[in-house]
């Protein structure tokens, strides 16, 4: 079934080309919030693989993205970055309907390649890195604009995008110039908690806990940390120390962390997925 619940005479408020991962995460949350009534959401993709979810909410779902781009008001840019020249090169650009704001959350693709691309006024084009916690509302993304985008206009559609974003987690308007780094911690920060989490739980089931108490155990750990950092505003060598008893338990732990390295190898990992990010948005 290539359309559900279209409606090619419907202007549709918020509209997805990709409805994959991250897609489910900001779309759902949206309908979840409040931000947006499923049937006036819509989204494009080409095959069965990620449609489900979105009928099951009552979305408009189809196969041709320009159901999305001629027909929605905000349209998210929700494919990998290797898609992004197809996909742009089948769009009607010129056909241009009620959009009015167009965020991409494909890693790595530059504010002027998608101004090339879409010749749209600079105050309707943004750059959003987002992270799957939207799905809960425990998300963070940063925001990126054009810097020819003329006042007047930025101050109208940029707070509609931070309203939108903030309603499923963090938001922070940065210079582009940063999207990369910010979105090597933000965006795949939760990939890193992942892999923490498990490691920890592997080390408490070779210490002979049950793996659910040990998953549960190390996801609150990260979670609690988490919050005092954000919530206290100490520093994290000043929490780190309120932990670390003189001679106990915990500082043996980081005396074997510093020396696996943990420290170094996080650092590389940011600077790996910032180099992964510039170079998907390098022109081919
Ligand atoms: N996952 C994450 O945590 C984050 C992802 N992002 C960015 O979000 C974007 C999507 O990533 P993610 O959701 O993880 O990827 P997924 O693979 O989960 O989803 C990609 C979606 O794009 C669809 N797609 C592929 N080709 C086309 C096409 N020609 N036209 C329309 N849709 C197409 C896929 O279709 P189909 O369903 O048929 O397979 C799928 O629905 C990427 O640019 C990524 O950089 C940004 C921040 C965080
Ligand atoms: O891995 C990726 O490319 C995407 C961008 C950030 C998180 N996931």
């Amino acid at each position: 079934m290539s359309k559900f619940n279209y409606d090619p005479h419907k202007t549709y408020e918020i509209g997805f080309i990709g409805s994959g991962n991250m897609a489910q995460a900001i779309g759902l949350a949206f309908i979840k919030k409040g931000i947006c009534k499923a049937e006036n959401l819509i989204v494009s993709s080409p095959s069965e693989n990620n449609k489900k979810v979105w009928r099951d909410i009552g979305a408009a779902v189809t196969t041709d993205n320009n159901d999305v781009f001629c027909n929605t008001k905000i349209v998210f840019l929700a494919i990998k970055p290797q898609y992004f020249p197809k996909v742009v090169s089948e769009l009607y650009i010129k056909a241009l309907g009620p959009l009015n704001i167009l965020i991409s959350i494909m890693v790595g693709i530059p504010l002027n390649t998608l101004q090339e691309a879409f010749m749209l006024k600079p105050s309707v084009i943004f750059k959003v890195m987002p992270n799957t916690p939207s799905l809960i509302q425990e998300g963070f993304s940063v925001i990126s604009y054009q810097n020819e985008a003329i006042l007047e206009e930025i101050e109208v559609t940029l707070p509609k995008v931070k309203l939108l974003m903030s309603a499923i987690g963090g938001v922070e308007v940065i210079p582009e110039s940063l999207m990369n780094a910010a979105g090597a911690i933000s965006g795949s920060g939760p990939a890193y908690a992942f892999l923490i989490i498990e490691a920890l739980a592997d080390g408490g089931v070779k210490q002979g806990l049950p793996r659910d108490l040990a998953v549960r155990l190390a996801a609150s750990a990260m979670a609690g940390g988490s919050r005092m950092v954000l919530e206290t505003g100490k520093h994290t060598g000043q929490l780190k120390d309120m932990v670390t008893s003189a001679g106990g338990s915990t500082i043996a732990a980081l005396h074997a962390l510093e020396k696996g390295g943990v420290r170094f190898a996080m650092m590389d990992a940011v600077e790996a997925a910032t180099n992964r990010s510039k170079e998907m948005g390098e022109k081919k």
